[in-house]
Protein backbone atom coordinates (compact mmCIF):
# COMPACT_ATOMS: atom_id res chain seq x y z
CA UNK A 1 0.00 0.00 0.00
CA UNK A 2 1.50 3.29 -0.99
CA UNK A 3 0.57 6.63 -2.39
CA UNK A 4 3.25 8.04 -5.10
CA UNK A 5 2.93 11.54 -5.59
CA UNK A 6 5.21 13.63 -8.00
CA UNK A 7 3.70 17.10 -8.81
CA UNK A 8 3.66 20.42 -9.35
CA UNK A 9 1.75 23.37 -8.18
CA UNK A 10 2.40 27.13 -8.75
CA UNK A 11 1.01 28.74 -5.76
CA UNK A 12 1.53 32.44 -4.37
CA UNK A 13 4.74 32.45 -3.04
CA UNK A 14 6.65 29.95 -4.42
CA UNK A 15 6.35 26.60 -6.55
CA UNK A 16 4.97 23.45 -4.71
CA UNK A 17 7.20 20.47 -6.04
CA UNK A 18 7.03 17.45 -4.15
CA UNK A 19 8.12 14.05 -5.66
CA UNK A 20 8.12 11.29 -2.55
CA UNK A 21 6.61 7.80 -2.59
CA UNK A 22 4.84 7.59 1.03
CA UNK A 23 3.93 4.50 2.55
CA UNK A 24 0.36 4.06 3.41
CA UNK A 25 0.15 2.47 6.41
CA UNK A 26 0.14 3.32 10.09
CA UNK A 27 0.38 7.63 10.75
CA UNK A 28 2.41 9.48 8.41
CA UNK A 29 2.69 13.26 10.16
CA UNK A 30 3.08 16.25 7.30
CA UNK A 31 5.31 18.49 9.63
CA UNK A 32 6.11 21.97 8.70
CA UNK A 33 6.15 25.66 9.65
CA UNK A 34 2.67 27.64 8.37
CA UNK A 35 2.42 28.19 4.63
CA UNK A 36 5.32 25.53 4.34
CA UNK A 37 2.40 24.07 2.21
CA UNK A 38 1.05 21.39 4.43
CA UNK A 39 -2.76 22.00 3.41
CA UNK A 40 -1.74 22.07 -0.40
CA UNK A 41 -0.31 18.39 -0.08
CA UNK A 42 -3.79 17.05 1.71
CA UNK A 43 -5.79 18.89 -0.98
CA UNK A 44 -3.43 17.21 -4.30
CA UNK A 45 -4.32 14.02 -2.63
CA UNK A 46 -8.03 14.26 -1.70
CA UNK A 47 -8.73 16.39 -5.39
CA UNK A 48 -9.34 19.89 -3.84
CA UNK A 49 -6.45 21.23 -5.73
CA UNK A 50 -5.60 20.34 -9.28
CA UNK A 51 -1.68 20.09 -10.51
CA UNK A 52 -0.29 21.99 -12.79
CA UNK A 53 1.78 18.90 -13.59
CA UNK A 54 2.29 15.70 -12.44
CA UNK A 55 1.32 12.61 -11.12
CA UNK A 56 -0.55 10.78 -7.92
CA UNK A 57 -1.43 7.48 -7.86
CA UNK A 58 -2.93 5.40 -4.48
CA UNK A 59 -2.29 1.47 -4.30
CA UNK A 60 -1.41 1.81 -8.05
CA UNK A 61 -5.36 3.29 -8.87
CA UNK A 62 -4.21 6.30 -10.46
CA UNK A 63 -6.09 9.65 -9.43
CA UNK A 64 -4.14 12.12 -11.20
CA UNK A 65 -1.89 12.25 -14.37
CA UNK A 66 -2.15 15.41 -16.19
CA UNK A 67 -0.33 14.12 -18.97
CA UNK A 68 -3.13 11.61 -19.80
CA UNK A 69 -5.94 14.24 -18.54
CA UNK A 70 -7.21 12.04 -15.63
CA UNK A 71 -8.28 13.47 -12.72
CA UNK A 72 -10.55 11.35 -10.54
CA UNK A 73 -13.00 13.94 -8.80
CA UNK A 74 -12.37 13.91 -4.67
CA UNK A 75 -16.16 12.10 -4.24
CA UNK A 76 -14.48 9.23 -6.23
CA UNK A 77 -11.25 9.03 -4.52
CA UNK A 78 -12.18 6.78 -1.53
CA UNK A 79 -10.35 9.35 0.53
CA UNK A 80 -11.66 10.64 4.04
CA UNK A 81 -10.37 14.26 5.40
CA UNK A 82 -11.00 15.81 8.47
CA UNK A 83 -10.11 19.25 8.46
CA UNK A 84 -9.17 21.74 11.31
CA UNK A 85 -12.81 22.83 12.29
CA UNK A 86 -15.31 19.69 11.86
CA UNK A 87 -17.28 21.21 9.01
CA UNK A 88 -20.60 19.84 10.13
CA UNK A 89 -24.36 20.84 8.38
CA UNK A 90 -25.73 23.04 11.52
CA UNK A 91 -29.37 21.95 10.36
CA UNK A 92 -29.06 18.24 10.30
CA UNK A 93 -29.04 16.08 13.83
CA UNK A 94 -25.42 14.33 14.50
CA UNK A 95 -26.70 11.23 12.95
CA UNK A 96 -27.80 12.65 9.90
CA UNK A 97 -24.29 14.01 9.66
CA UNK A 98 -22.91 11.01 9.71
CA UNK A 99 -24.51 9.26 7.56
CA UNK A 100 -24.24 11.86 4.76
CA UNK A 101 -22.84 10.85 1.45
CA UNK A 102 -22.27 7.54 2.74
CA UNK A 103 -23.56 4.67 0.42
CA UNK A 104 -24.66 1.31 1.64
CA UNK A 105 -24.04 1.62 5.24
CA UNK A 106 -22.93 -1.17 7.48
CA UNK A 107 -24.71 -1.11 10.76
CA UNK A 108 -22.59 -3.18 12.37
CA UNK A 109 -19.39 -0.79 11.09
CA UNK A 110 -21.57 2.29 12.47
CA UNK A 111 -21.66 1.05 15.40
CA UNK A 112 -18.68 -0.03 15.95
CA UNK A 113 -17.26 3.32 14.80
CA UNK A 114 -20.04 5.15 17.16
CA UNK A 115 -18.61 3.19 19.93
CA UNK A 116 -14.76 3.78 19.32
CA UNK A 117 -15.55 7.25 18.76
CA UNK A 118 -18.10 7.61 21.93
CA UNK A 119 -20.69 9.20 19.95
CA UNK A 120 -23.20 7.40 20.51
CA UNK A 121 -25.29 9.57 23.17
CA UNK A 122 -24.93 12.15 20.96
CA UNK A 123 -26.81 11.06 17.23
CA UNK A 124 -29.57 13.03 17.83
CA UNK A 125 -28.25 16.11 19.05
CA UNK A 126 -27.57 19.68 16.48
CA UNK A 127 -24.05 20.60 15.98
CA UNK A 128 -24.70 23.39 18.05
CA UNK A 129 -25.20 21.44 20.84
CA UNK A 130 -21.51 19.54 20.62
CA UNK A 131 -18.19 20.97 21.83
CA UNK A 132 -15.04 21.42 19.58
CA UNK A 133 -13.77 17.61 20.47
CA UNK A 134 -17.53 15.76 19.99
CA UNK A 135 -17.70 17.76 16.72
CA UNK A 136 -14.41 16.17 15.77
CA UNK A 137 -15.55 12.80 16.85
CA UNK A 138 -18.79 13.02 14.55
CA UNK A 139 -16.83 14.51 11.80
CA UNK A 140 -13.93 11.74 12.16
CA UNK A 141 -16.54 9.03 12.43
CA UNK A 142 -18.03 10.52 9.09
CA UNK A 143 -15.44 10.31 7.47
CA UNK A 144 -14.78 6.67 8.36
CA UNK A 145 -18.49 5.64 7.34
CA UNK A 146 -17.34 6.26 3.67
CA UNK A 147 -14.81 3.38 4.21
CA UNK A 148 -12.22 5.34 3.03
CA UNK A 149 -8.49 4.03 1.97
CA UNK A 150 -6.87 6.77 3.82
CA UNK A 151 -7.89 9.02 6.27
CA UNK A 152 -6.37 12.50 5.84
CA UNK A 153 -6.39 15.01 8.72
CA UNK A 154 -5.33 18.62 8.30
CA UNK A 155 -4.44 20.28 11.99
CA UNK A 156 -7.33 18.48 13.34
CA UNK A 157 -6.59 18.92 16.54
CA UNK A 158 -5.78 23.21 16.72
CA UNK A 159 -9.29 24.32 17.63
CA UNK A 160 -9.23 22.15 20.84
CA UNK A 161 -7.93 22.77 24.65
CA UNK A 162 -5.00 20.50 25.90
CA UNK A 163 -6.88 18.09 27.63
CA UNK A 164 -9.39 17.67 24.46
CA UNK A 165 -5.97 17.14 22.24
CA UNK A 166 -5.11 14.23 24.20
CA UNK A 167 -8.54 13.08 24.44
CA UNK A 168 -9.03 13.06 20.83
CA UNK A 169 -5.58 11.88 19.43
CA UNK A 170 -6.23 8.56 22.15
CA UNK A 171 -9.50 8.15 20.06
CA UNK A 172 -7.13 8.50 17.09
CA UNK A 173 -5.19 5.83 18.09
CA UNK A 174 -8.11 3.53 18.94
CA UNK A 175 -9.12 3.74 15.30
CA UNK A 176 -5.73 3.04 13.82
CA UNK A 177 -5.29 -0.06 15.40
CA UNK A 178 -9.55 -1.20 15.35
CA UNK A 179 -9.43 -0.22 11.37
CA UNK A 180 -6.38 -0.30 10.26
CA UNK A 181 -7.06 2.79 7.91
CA UNK A 182 -3.84 4.53 6.94
CA UNK A 183 -3.70 8.33 8.12
CA UNK A 184 -1.83 11.33 6.85
CA UNK A 185 -1.68 14.00 9.69
CA UNK A 186 -0.95 17.45 9.27
CA UNK A 187 0.58 19.38 12.11
CA UNK A 188 3.12 21.37 12.99
CA UNK A 189 3.36 20.31 16.75
CA UNK A 190 6.52 18.05 17.43
CA UNK A 191 4.13 15.93 20.61
CA UNK A 192 1.80 14.99 18.15
CA UNK A 193 4.28 13.68 16.18
CA UNK A 194 6.13 12.27 18.92
CA UNK A 195 2.73 10.29 19.94
CA UNK A 196 1.09 8.55 17.09
CA UNK A 197 3.20 9.23 13.75
CA UNK A 198 5.17 6.35 12.38
CA UNK A 199 6.52 8.24 9.45
CA UNK A 200 7.34 11.75 9.12
CA UNK A 201 7.54 13.92 6.28
CA UNK A 202 9.01 17.31 6.52
CA UNK A 203 7.95 20.23 4.07
CA UNK A 204 10.20 23.83 3.80
CA UNK A 205 9.01 26.18 1.34
CA UNK A 206 6.74 24.00 -0.86
CA UNK A 207 9.86 21.11 -0.69
CA UNK A 208 10.25 18.02 0.80
CA UNK A 209 12.86 18.58 3.30
CA UNK A 210 13.16 15.06 4.16
CA UNK A 211 10.94 12.13 4.65
CA UNK A 212 11.36 8.76 7.06
CA UNK A 213 10.27 7.02 9.91
CA UNK A 214 9.73 8.71 12.71
CA UNK A 215 12.55 7.61 15.30
CA UNK A 216 15.13 8.41 12.46
CA UNK A 217 13.65 11.50 12.41
CA UNK A 218 13.17 12.49 15.70
CA UNK A 219 17.32 12.01 15.86
CA UNK A 220 18.26 13.63 12.79
CA UNK A 221 18.94 17.06 12.46
CA UNK A 222 16.15 18.40 10.92
CA UNK A 223 14.43 18.92 13.97
CA UNK A 224 16.60 20.94 16.25
CA UNK A 225 14.59 24.16 15.74
CA UNK A 226 11.30 22.09 16.65
CA UNK A 227 12.49 20.32 20.06
N1 LIG B 1 -4.90 27.49 -4.05
C1 LIG B 1 -3.82 28.25 -3.85
N2 LIG B 1 -3.30 28.99 -4.84
C2 LIG B 1 -2.21 29.76 -4.67
N3 LIG B 1 -1.55 29.84 -3.50
C3 LIG B 1 -2.01 29.14 -2.47
C4 LIG B 1 -3.17 28.32 -2.57
N4 LIG B 1 -3.39 27.73 -1.36
C5 LIG B 1 -2.42 28.19 -0.54
N5 LIG B 1 -1.59 29.03 -1.18
C6 LIG B 1 -0.37 29.65 -0.64
O1 LIG B 1 0.60 28.62 -0.60
C7 LIG B 1 1.37 28.64 0.60
C8 LIG B 1 1.20 27.32 1.36
O2 LIG B 1 -0.08 27.26 1.96
P1 LIG B 1 -0.62 26.00 2.79
O3 LIG B 1 -1.98 26.34 3.26
O4 LIG B 1 -0.47 24.78 1.98
O5 LIG B 1 0.41 25.96 3.99
P2 LIG B 1 0.32 25.17 5.39
O6 LIG B 1 1.66 24.59 5.62
O7 LIG B 1 -0.83 24.25 5.39
O8 LIG B 1 0.08 26.37 6.42
P3 LIG B 1 -0.74 26.40 7.82
O9 LIG B 1 0.05 25.59 8.80
O10 LIG B 1 -0.73 27.86 8.16
O11 LIG B 1 -2.11 25.86 7.56
C9 LIG B 1 0.89 29.88 1.35
O12 LIG B 1 1.80 30.89 1.06
C10 LIG B 1 -0.49 30.15 0.77
O13 LIG B 1 -0.79 31.52 0.82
Amino acid sequence: MMINIDVVKQLTTFSFEFKQMVPCQGVTAILGVSGAGKSTLINLINGLIKPDQGKISLNDVTLVATKQNIFVPPEQRNIGTVFQDALLFPHLRVIKNLTYGAKNINRQKFDEIINVLNINHLLKRYPAMLSGGEKQRVAIGRALLTNPKLLLMDEPLSALDMPRKKELLNYIDTLVNEFKVPIIYVTHNINEVKRIANYVVILEQGKLLTYGDTHNILQSDYLKEWL
